[in-house]
C-alpha cells in the first residue's frame, strides 16, 4: 500500500487575473516542470500553515490562512507514494514574489496554463483553474 504524501499547493492570482507558476529547479525530482508554489506538510502542520510557511520560504511573501481558498485537489500515484494535494487560490498577500530557491517564476494567463509542462497531478488542476477564472 502506497504511503500518502501530503502537499499543499497555491495558485497566486494577481490583479490582472494571471497565475504565478514556478519551475522546479535542477536537482529536484521533476526538474524543469512548472508547478504551483507550495510543498510538503511538516509534522503537525495543517495545509494552510504549510502554505503560509512555504510561500514565505519560496517566494518571500506573507499571507495568512484566511486568504487561502481551497478550490480543487489532486490524487495521483507518485513513485512509491500516493500524492494528495489540495490546491488553494490566494489573491491577497504582502510583498513581491521573489524566487528564493533558484526557481524560475512566470505569471501566466489562464488560457496559457494548460500548455505548460507540468507534473501529471497538476494537469487536471490547471484545467479546472482555467475554467474557473
Ligand atoms: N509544490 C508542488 N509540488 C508538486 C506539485 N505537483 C506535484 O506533483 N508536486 C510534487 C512534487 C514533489 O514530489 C512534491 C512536493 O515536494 P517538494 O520537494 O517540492 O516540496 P518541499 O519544498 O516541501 O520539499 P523539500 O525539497 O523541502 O524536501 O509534490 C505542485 O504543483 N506544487
Amino acid at each position: 500500500m502506497a504511503k500518502l504524501l501530503l502537499v499543499a499547493a497555491c495558485a497566486l492570482i494577481d490583479r490582472d487575473g494571471r497565475i504565478l507558476m514556478a519551475r522546479r529547479p535542477e536537482g529536484k525530482d521533476m526538474a524543469g516542470l512548472w508547478e504551483f508554489p507550495g510543498g510538503k506538510l511538516a509534522d503537525g502542520e495543517t495545509p494552510e500553515e504549510a502554505l503560509v510557511r512555504e510561500l514565505k520560504e519560496e517566494l518571500a511573501i506573507d499571507t495568512e490562512a484566511s486568504c487561502l481558498a481551497p478550490i480543487a485537489f489532486a490524487s495521483e500515484a507518485l513513485g512509491e507514494f500516493h500524492l494528495l494535494m489540495p490546491l488553494y487560490v490566494c489573491r491577497k498577500w504582502q510583498g513581491m514574489p521573489t524566487p528564493e530557491e533558484g526557481q524560475e517564476l512566470k505569471w501566466v494567463r489562464p488560457s496559457e496554463l494548460t500548455s505548460m509542462e507540468m507534473p501529471a497531478a497538476d494537469r487536471p488542476l490547471a484545467a479546472q483553474l482555467r475554467d474557473m477564472l
